[in-house]
């Protein structure tokens, strides 16, 4: 049992108690360990929790100060691993601080890595609930920043998929630099940041957005560069040599790579795509950022007509097609509190000692993480 925090519908803080069952390590980020397990109160819910080690920035910072939480909690959607409850704990002299996420069994890299393939239908229905998750950080004026397949988390059974790790998201109104280069990871970093702008806009996420949704149409990675050059050069192969217009927009210097004309994006499919796929990756993969496609206006393509169909298709898996109609609403209610009967339980701090000795990850290891 523990004391915490949960986040009220106005963005306020509220104490809480909370109790978890048992639960395992499902995945690890560079400074972070992530741990799935069932929620006793104050509400019954499988979790994740995020795990991560403050750095030499953050160490002063109370856990409700840290800068995903701030994020997180002004944002509430469907499509995204939305921050329940939040608490903090300290080790090895650390403070850790621990977010109580909504939780997804499947993540996207870990299925690709598997050799699983996606069918169209489900590509799509995917695809829509990613870019519902960016409209709705759009209308929000956040920028996630590090769209990709080890961020995507999905339940294959259900259809269901959330955007997660809001660890680089940042709000637009703070006028931040990006940092140049190496924000995003390179196989969805846009032509801007490759170039060099230091800009935040939401059009970072659609490109990325649209990389991801491409792997889960072609079962491909879009443009695999050796480095920022490689990038460059395979995107320019694509979409030719940025035009004057699309330098003076981006607010670069010319970048210094071959001159290529333009060459399709059909060309990188190793099978054709329907007609209305290539529609859509043609109206969000602009080198020029302001003339991407708005996620709002990509939900509204023809692509996704299926997904709106009454009565609900059928997927390959003989399920329903998941009630997304909602996802397009860009209000969502935070779930209230459910009060359950308190149960004989065991606390984080014993579940993750068994986690400890029945994993390789453990605190200790985790220690050399640290930035
Ligand atoms: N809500 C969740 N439900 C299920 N699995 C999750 C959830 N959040 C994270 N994970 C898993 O844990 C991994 C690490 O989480 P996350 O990306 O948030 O950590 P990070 O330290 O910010 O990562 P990075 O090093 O990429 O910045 C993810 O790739 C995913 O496999």
């Amino acid at each position: 049992m523990m004391n915490g925090y949960g986040i009220k519908e106005n963005g306020e803080f509220y104490p809480v108690i909370l109790q978890f069952g048992g639960h395992k390590l499902c995945g690890s980020g560079r400074f972070s360990n992530v741990y799935c397990g069932q929620m006793i109160a104050p509400i019954l819910k499988e979790v994740a929790v995020k795990n991560v080690w403050s750095d030499t920035e953050t160490r002063h910072l109370k856990t409700s100060e840290y800068a995903e939480i701030q994020i997180l909690t002004k944002l509430f959607h469907p499509a995204i691993s939305n921050l329940l409850f939040f608490y903090s704990r300290s080790a090895n002299d650390k403070t850790i601080h621990c977010l109580v996420l909504d939780y997804l069994p499947n993540e996207m890299a870990k299925m690709r890595d598997q050799g699983v393939k996606f069918d169209v239908l489900d590509a799509k229905i995917y695809t829509f609930q990613l870019f519902s998750a960016i409209a709705h950080l759009a209308s929000k004026n956040i920028v996630h920043m590090d769209i990709k397949p080890q961020n995507v988390i999905m339940n294959r059974s259900t259809g269901h998929l959330k955007l997660a790790d809001f660890g680089n998201a940042r709000r637009l109104e703070t006028n931040e630099k990006t940092g140049g280069a190496y924000q995003v990871t390179r196989f969805y970093r846009p032509p801007e940041l490759l170039f060099g702008c230091e800009k935040f806009t939401p059009a970072i996420d659609i490109w990325s957005a649209t990389c991801v949704a491409f792997e889960l149409f072609a079962n491909r990675v879009l443009f695999r560069g050796k480095d920022t050059k490689d990038e460059i050069t395979l995107i320019i192969g694509v979409f030719g040599y940025p035009t004057d217009e699309d330098i003076k927009s981006m607010g670069v210097k010319r970048p210094r790579v071959a001159r290529k004309e333009a060459r399709g994006i059909e060309t990188f499919t190793s099978k054709m795509l329907d007609p209305e796929i290539y529609d859509f990756l043609k109206s969000t993969l602009k080198i020029d950022p302001k003339k991407r496609k708005p996620a709002i206006e990509v939900l509204k393509l023809p692509l996704f007509d299926v997904i709106r169909a009454i009565p609900r298709k059928k997927r390959s898996n003989g399920m329903e097609i998941p009630n997304l109609l909602n996802y397009t609403e860009m209000y969502h209610k935070r779930e209230s509190e459910v009060e359950v009967a308190p149960v004989d339980i065991e606390t984080t701090e014993k579940a993750e000692k068994e986690s400890k000795s029945s994993s390789s990850h453990s605190d200790e290891e985790d220690k050399g993480k640290e930035k």
